[in-house]
């Protein structure tokens, strides 16, 4: 162990249920050493303009059970420039600051690379965003939250799609990845899903679409349905999809945007646990001098990435649960 004194933590990109927990584990796990922790509020903007905490054991204490971030997060575009690199490290060693844990997603680790250039002490990022598309970790903090947010809503949706018989098309969260899509299409039981990762002609999707409601209904009659499909892959998303099966089809669907309530409520157990097991062991790694990498973790063992092998390479979604939705299931129940 080195003898560092202070580290520091942010939050930054979309928060996620668990960056909580986080904080949480990272602040016991450094009083356990006699370090203390200073929290850059805002993302990287706290960070450039030195808008910062000492996080105290009191100030984290019942914390665990709660969404969002006690530090609060942002986007901060200008953080990608050399100035703002240089005026954060000189931020940094202005405070006293050994070592910095960044939670958030591909983003923020991109910014913390950044920083790293200019700044030649511990950077760590710690996985921390509801999408789950970062490479090197099977799960990100947030990510089991936001699918059990987006099946209880989806469950609640068959519920009124059944009683009136109609077509649901529901969009979920996501960026550019298909992981909660999948997740929420399977343990929802959602009779399609289209994703960025397995749709990528729209016409060739649409036509496989209709065919299959139209298919199910000759067999089973006027019957509820249920489609899930990623943000981002429809142009004009689930509303413009369905005013499309309404216009040329007489079809009646209903387009749901679930949207920003898959971001909150408190993080599920399993959150809760990699939050803490990633907290205290980036403390570690942190004390121990490591830098320019992630923890995360693969199959229950702590790993560690280099931050550009996180986004330099792309986490594939479960090639099973793909087969089972598109293939085994791509039939008439
Ligand atoms: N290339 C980059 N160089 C420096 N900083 C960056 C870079 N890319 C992103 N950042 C910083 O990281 C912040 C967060 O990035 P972004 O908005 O992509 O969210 P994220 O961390 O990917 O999280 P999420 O995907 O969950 O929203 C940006 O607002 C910016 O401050
Ligand atoms: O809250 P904002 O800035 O609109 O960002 C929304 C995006 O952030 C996320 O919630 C997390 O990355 C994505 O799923 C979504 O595309």
């Amino acid at each position: 162990m080195t003898n560092m004194k202070r580290i520091a933590v942010l939050t930054s990109g979309g928060d996620a249920p668990g960056m909580n927990a986080c904080i949480r584990a990272i602040v016991l796990t450094a009083e356990h050493f006699n370090v203390s922790v200073i929290g850059f509020r805002h993302g990287y903007y706290g960070l450039l303009n030195s808008e910062h905490v000492e996080i105290s054991t009191d100030m984290v204490s019942n914390i665990i059970q709660n969404g969002g971030t006690i530090l609060h997060s942002a986007r901060c575009p200008e953080f990608k420039t050399e100035k703002a690199a240089l005026k954060a490290a000189n931020s940094l060693d202005a405070l006293g600051i050994d070592a910095l844990l960044v939670i958030g997603g591909d983003g923020s680790f991109h910014g913390a690379h950044h920083l790293q250039q200019y700044w030649h002490k511990p950077v760590i990022g710690l996985p921390g965003t509801i999408d789950n598309d970062i490479y090197g970790t099977d799960a990100t903090i947030g990510y089991f939250t936001a699918i059990e947010t987006a099946l209880d809503a989806i469950d609640k949706i068959r519920d009124t799609a059944d009683a009136f018989e109609r077509v649901f098309l529901i969009e979920v969260m996501g960026r550019h990845a298909g992981f909660i899509g999948l997740s929420a299409s399977i343990s929802s039981g959602a009779d399609q899903v289209l994703l960025p990762e397995i749709n990528n002609d729209n016409e060739a999707a649409f036509k496989n679409l209709v065919a299959r409601i139209e298919t199910t209904r000759e067999k089973k009659g006027q019957c509820s349905y249920i489609v899930v499909v990623a943000e981002n892959l429809w142009p004009g998303g689930v509303t413009a999809l369905a005013e499309k099966i309404n216009s040329e089809l007489s079809i009646e669907s209903r387009p749901v945007v679930l949207g920003h309530i898959q971001r909150g409520g408190s993080p599920s157990p399993q959150d809760r646990i990699l939050a803490t097991k990633l907290g205290a062991y980036a403390v570690e790694c942190a004390l121990q001098g490591k830098s320019g990498i992630m923890v995360g973790e693969q199959n229950q063992q702590l790993v560690e990435v280099s931050l550009p092998h996180t986004w330099q390479n792309q986490k594939p979604l479960d090639p099973y649960l793909v087969k089972i939705q598109t293939e085994f299931f791509d039939i008439l129940e």
